[in-house]
């Protein structure tokens, strides 16, 4: 295969990227390194890429005549498209950065692919927030979505809705991956796993929210090894159309999956979870959640990821935090204390 990575500066890109190289895939990487979080963990990242002999490009998926440049230079045989402004509560905060890289700059790379001959196949990241206020548990993918909390979830269903257009329309291969939560080494620091373990070694204090009637906030948190076993999984199965074989083509192929752990936990189960790996006590803020875009809980139902991709997660929330904090004290040059295990 060889692969275009949007977003591979990033916390999943960077980490398909290497796992796609190593495997003898070839791989180009494009980011815009913008500031929604420390560019120089991107930096970081990067070099792990340049190690692998990954050519990563400096720039935006909106950018037009780059884009055209590199499918002219670059046969792709696929698109794994995780560049996005992510994060739910920072919609709130500058609402038009996720106009500009979720809704623009797809639509500006769909068109690049349609316009390419023969065209790539596109694995993207949708999320769990597409799920919004549903409250049937576990989210199966023919769940109802129509009920976005966050304008985040709302530009993910809407890249739902506009690569099924591009797909009826161009005949683009597309498979999209609701991804849960995840976290791992190299992750993102403005997600509460990430966040919690800097306040708790610096000794500051983390807000805790809570849900209505003081219930625990839930995720499906997800281990990143197995969300890449999931995205590698989707590439080698992403064909042209639904026809196998000689027969006649089938329309071409739309599939959207669930990528998550399956065993939702609490947000007070995963702080002490961090504590015990940290030896370090919280100092504990509990607020009830803010109207921030949030959802009380989330839950995958993976059954069809696990028939159609062989998705099997296999690293629970104590182990893959336990992963998580070893790179965090190496990277930030803490003194390594033996872990709890
Ligand atoms: N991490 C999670 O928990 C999670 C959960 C569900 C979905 N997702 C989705 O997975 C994908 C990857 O997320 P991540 O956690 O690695 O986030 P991330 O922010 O670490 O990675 C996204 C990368 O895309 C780049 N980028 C953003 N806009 C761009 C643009 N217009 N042009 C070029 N590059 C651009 C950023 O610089 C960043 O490096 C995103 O689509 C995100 O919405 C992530
Ligand atoms: O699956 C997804 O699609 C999403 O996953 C991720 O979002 P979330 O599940 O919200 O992760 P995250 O922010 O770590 O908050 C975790 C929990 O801690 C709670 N939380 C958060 C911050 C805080 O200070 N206190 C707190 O209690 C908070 O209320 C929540 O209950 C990605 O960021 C996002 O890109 C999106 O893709």
């Amino acid at each position: 295969m060889s692969v275009l990575v949007t977003g591979a500066a990033g916390f999943v890109g960077s980490h398909v990227s290497i796992a796609l190289k190593k495997r003898g895939d070839g791989v180009v990487g494009i980011d815009n390194f913008n500031n929604y979080y420390d560019p120089s963990l991107k930096k970081a990242r990067k070099n792990l890429l340049n190690l692998q002999n990954v050519y990563l490009i400096e720039g935006d998926i909106n950018d037009v005549h780059m884009l055209a440049k590199l499918f002219d230079i670059v046969a792709f045989t696929h698109v794994m498209h995780l560049a996005a402004q992510a994060g739910v509560r920072y919609a709130m905060e500058n609402p038009k950065s996720y106009v500009h890289s979720n809704i623009a700059g797809l639509v500006t790379l769909l068109e690049a692919c349609k316009n390419t001959n023969p065209q790539p196949a596109i694995v993207w990241a949708s999320s769990s927030s597409v799920y919004g206020l549903n409250e049937k548990v576990p989210f199966s993918e023919s769940d109802r979505t129509d009920q976005p909390a966050s304008l985040y979830a709302a530009t993910k269903k809407a890249g739902e809705e506009i690569t099924h257009t591009y797909n009826h329309i161009y005949g683009l291969s597309i498979t999209g991956l609701r991804f849960f939560t995840v976290y791992g080494p190299w992750g993102r620091p403005d997600m509460a796993y990430f966040s919690f373990t800097r306040n708790i070694l610096q000794g500051k204090p983390i807000t805790v929210y809570r849900g209505k009637n003081r219930v625990d906030l839930a995720r499906d948190f997800t281990y990143i090894d197995d969300i890449v076993k999931g995205c590698v999984g989707s590439l080698d199965t992403a064909g042209k159309s639904t026809g196998s074989g000689g027969k006649k083509r089938g329309p071409a192929m739309f599939r959207i999956f669930n990528l998550g752990n399956t065993s939702p936990v609490t947000v007070p189960m995963m702080v002490a979870m961090l504590e015990k790996h940290l030896k370090v006590k919280a100092k504990k803020h509990v607020l009830d959640m803010p109207g921030n875009g949030d959802v009380p809980f989330t839950h995958a139902n993976i059954s069809l990821a696990q028939k159609e991709l062989g998705y099997k997660p296999t690293t629970n929330l104590q182990t893959g935090l336990g992963k998580f904090v070893r790179w965090y004290l190496s990277y930030y040059g803490y003194r390594q204390e033996k872990s709890v295990k």
